[in-house]
């Protein structure tokens, strides 16, 4: 009798009686704030205000686009900004977004990997974003990541975003699966905020955008390095005659 060691691969503990798995889009699946921060940039430069480094936009990041406008705006003047000038700049950021949304943002490493196998393991996958629900099929379909999606929500789908449980709740209520049944996978404190508030599992990548803070100080259930540690390799015996 022979016992061969084989490998198969298992899901992360966490993942157990799960059935629906939400990600966050920015800071999670792509790096997107290179493209961000040029659009920034093109937004005050028109408006003849100065401009911020890609570090800086970093740390704004996560509140979607409106805020984001708002920070910039906000940094380049020294004072908030009268609601007529955050619409001209709202407008301009967005038409500067959309003509390169894709130019020099890239996917972390072990994205495509860890959804395929997640989708072939029979879990629900969503795509739960503040960034501006126009700019999610154009990314997804740019990444080639859009056939493992049941459903995607943005900053502006809904009456809330996170860090309110809305677009969470929401999201499992449409895919028929209770709270206790989902995980929040994301980068930022609104995620693991909102992943709480709705009472899904929370799980934290410390890789992302989370306004300069380690994404410890949120108390998410779990951190994972990388997308990959979701995918556990477990050595298995089998015996052959
Ligand atoms: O647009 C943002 O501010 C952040 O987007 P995210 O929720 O995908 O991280
Ligand atoms: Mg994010």
């Amino acid at each position: 009798m022979k016992v061969h060691s084989i490998r198969h691969s298992a899901l992360h503990s966490v993942l157990q009686g799960k059935r629906l798995i939400a990600f966050d889009l920015d800071g999670t699946l792509i790096d997107s704030v290179p493209d961000l921060a040029v659009a920034v940039m093109l937004t005050l430069r028109e408006l003849g205000l100065r401009e911020p480094s890609e570090d800086q936009v970093r740390n704004w990041v996560g509140n979607g686009a409106p805020v984001l406008v708002q920070r910039a705006l906000a940094w380049a003047r020294e004072e908030a900004a009268e609601p007529a000038l955050e619409t001209c700049a709202y407008e301009a950021f967005m038409k500067h977004y959309g003509a390169a949304p894709n130019a020099l943002t890239t996917l972390y490493p072990g994205v495509v990997q860890t959804l395929q196998a997640l989708h072939q393991h029979g879990m629900t996958l969503v795509l739960i974003t503040n960034k501006p629900e126009r700019f999610i099929e154009p990314l997804l379909n740019h990444f080639k990541l859009i056939d493992y999606f049941t459903l995607w929500i943005g900053g502006d789908s809904l009456a809330e975003k996170k860090p309110h449980p809305l677009p969470l709740l929401h999201a499992a209520d449409r895919c028929q699966t209770s709270p206790s049944e989902c995980v929040m996978v994301g980068d930022s404190r609104h995620d693991v905020a909102a992943g709480k508030a709705a009472g899904f599992t929370t799980l934290a990548l410390p890789y992302g955008y989370n306004h300069g803070e380690p994404i410890e100080h949120s108390h998410p259930d779990l951190i994972v390095s990388s997308l990959t540690e979701l995918l556990m390799t477990a050595p298995h015996a089998t015996r052959t005659a």
